[in-house]
Order: C-alpha cells, then sequence, then structure tokens
C-alpha cells in the first residue's frame, strides 16, 4: 500500500491512492496510521478516489451536490477514525497531490467532498511545494453560542462552512494571550446547538487585515491549522469589526493562509506540501483490520485521545 505524507500549514494528512475504493478504510486503521508514535503519525487521511467508486462501493450514499461520478473524491477522516464533511487545508493538499502524481494536468478542477464541489485552482505547484486557491463554497453564520476552554466561558458564532464551527473574536485578546492558552484538554460545549460536535477557534479581532487564530478540531484536537476554521474564523471577525464581506490574512501556528468572503460565499488560499511518499508494510497494514474483526482486541490507545463524545456519529 502506497502513502504521501503532507500538510497545508503543518496541519498534516495521509494521503492514500485508492481510484476504485477498494480499500477497507476501516476506524482502526486510520487511527493507527494516524498515531504519531504507533504509525505514520497525522492530523488525518486523505482517500484519493473518484466519486462514481465511492458511490459504488455505497462509501457514498448519493453524491454530493454539484459533483460528478468522474470528479477526484477527498473521503476525508479524522485521527479518530471519524468521517467529516470537509478540509480546508486537506482540498489543498489534495489537489496538489493529484497534479504531483500526474492524476490531473489541469490547474483548475473540481475536488468532490461530502459538503459538495470545491473548485480548486493550483499555482506554482512543483512535486513539493504548491499554492492553491480553494472555493470553499457558502459561509453560515448560525446561532451564537459558547464553550468552556482552559477554564474561560468562550462566547462566539456558529458558523456553517460545510462542517459546523464555533468561532469566538474576545474584543479583549491579542496574540500573546492566545498564544498562551491551554489547548490540551476538549471544550465544553452545548450538545444542543452541535449534535454532531464542533471544531473551536478563539480569534484574535481583525487588525490591519489580520488575525491570530488557533484551533481544537473536533476528532483530532489542537492542529497547528485548520482550513474551514480559518474560513469560520474570518467570517466572524469580519462580523465583529462591523463588515461582511472582506480580505483577512489568518494566521495559525503553522503559517498563513488568506481568506475571502463576498456575500456569504468563501475562498481560500495557502501552501501545500508534499514531503515524503513509501510504502506501507503489507503485514502490519493487514493487521490492522484484523484487530477490527476480533473482539476485546482493541488493546490499542491512540495518541489522539479523544472523548468518544466529540466525535461525529457519522456522515
Ligand atoms: N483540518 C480541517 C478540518 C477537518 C475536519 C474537522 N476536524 C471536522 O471534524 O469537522 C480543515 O483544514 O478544514
Amino acid at each position: 500500500m502506497a502513502f504521501t505524507k503532507g500538510h497545508g500549514t503543518q496541519n498534516d494528512f495521509v494521503v492514500l491512492e485508492d481510484r476504485d475504493a477498494h480499500l477497507d478504510l476501516t476506524e482502526n486503521r486510520v487511527r493507527t496510521l494516524c498515531d504519531r508514535r504507533a504509525g505514520l503519525g497525522a492530523d488525518g487521511v486523505l482517500r484519493v478516489a473518484t466519486a462514481g467508486a465511492l458511490l459504488e462501493r455505497g462509501i457514498l450514499s448519493a453524491l454530493p451536490d454539484g459533483v460528478a461520478a468522474a470528479d477526484w473524491f477527498m473521503d476525508y477522516r479524522n485521527a479518530d477514525g471519524s468521517v467529516a464533511e470537509m478540509c480546508g487545508n486537506g482540498v489543498r493538499v489534495f489537489a496538489h497531490y493529484l497534479r504531483a502524481a500526474g492524476l490531473t494536468g489541469e490547474s483548475r478542477f473540481v475536488v468532490g467532498s461530502r459538503a459538495g464541489a470545491r473548485p480548486v485552482i493550483v499555482h506554482d505547484v512543483d512535486d513539493t511545494d504548491a499554492q492553491v486557491t480553494v472555493d470553499m463554497g457558502p459561509v453560515r453564520l448560525t446561532e451564537s453560542s459558547s464553550a468552556v476552554l482552559d477554564g474561560r466561558r468562550w462566547t462566539g458564532t456558529g458558523v456553517d462552512v460545510g462542517n459546523p464551527h464555533l468561532a469566538c473574536v474576545p474584543a479583549d485578546l491579542d496574540a500573546a494571550g492566545l498564544a498562551a492558552l491551554d489547548l490540551t484538554r476538549p471544550p465544553e460545549y452545548d450538545h444542543t446547538v452541535f449534535p454532531h460536535g464542533v471544531n473551536l477557534e478563539i480569534v484574535t479581532p481583525a487588525r490591519e487585515n489580520r488575525v491570530h487564530m488557533r484551533v481544537f478540531e473536533r476528532g483530532v484536537g489542537e492542529t497547528r491549522s485548520c482550513g474551514t476554521g480559518t474560513v469560520a474564523a474570518a467570517a466572524a471577525a469580519l462580523r465583529a469589526d462591523g463588515r461582511t464581506d472582506g480580505e483577512l490574512t489568518v494566521t495559525v501556528p503553522g503559517g498563513d493562509v488568506v481568506v475571502r468572503i463576498d456575500d456569504g460565499h468563501a475562498t481560500l488560499r495557502g501552501p501545500s506540501v508534499l514531503l515524503a511518499s513509501g510504502t506501507l508494510s503489507p503485514s502490519w497494514w493487514a493487521g490492522l483490520a484484523e484487530a477490527d474483526r476480533t473482539p476485546h482486541a482493541s488493546q490499542e490507545m491512540p495518541v489522539h485521545s479523544a472523548p468518544r463524545s466529540w466525535i461525529m456519529d457519522g456522515v
């Protein structure tokens, strides 16, 4: 089984090319692959398949909005094995992989996701580095809610970017205060507002069209970047600034991305790095599937020790 390792602003992924969707991508395989000691280590897994193959194999129950059977589809899994609708950094790495692996020669094409079609533009690409702009689709501000993290209650705006976010922009927060927060423990949030879990962003107010953001991701924990989270952060920061539209640079621990919002529609531009490719040991990989079939065999201790309460039930 071949793999590629990549990241977008240090939100890192294992990419598995499986165009006919034959791979048995079990929770245990994803969790162990993403484990930073027992596996390769990553925040998530990106399976590269055609949308039609995923549909035929029953992994998708229908083609999402705007996605054609022949489109390449990003079958995204969080590090805890759960499925999520969208991943903004993942789409950039996925699009870069398609180009680097020769699966497309185009600079503009559509990537399918469970949240719908995501058109991309790949700029300045080589086998290792690329810049990618993603049409992130509609951004919907929902109801306000709050969460407790690091002993403080944070109030913010629910934002639907295809996946659920709570973006909090406290007026008194600066970059130093943000950097000092402890994000090692999961937030407590309102399960009636976010029945499928939530990604929580803490964001500084916009100054000179820049915000700083940290995130606690559903199904992963703190990551060094979250693309959909940066879009949610930009939408909430623009609102806090009395604006609906505009362009903001979002600085995350893993780097910078640029988010533009016009009429409730977002684009995200940022880097992708493909840093290694290799082969998984066939017996190791086969053994991970066996563990799923053996009763009481779940001795594994995922590095991302997420409480099951904030893992999504399924999409
Ligand atoms: N890192 C991602 C988001 C991945 C999914 C998220 N953890 C969820 O469960 O919704 C991004 O770059 O957007």
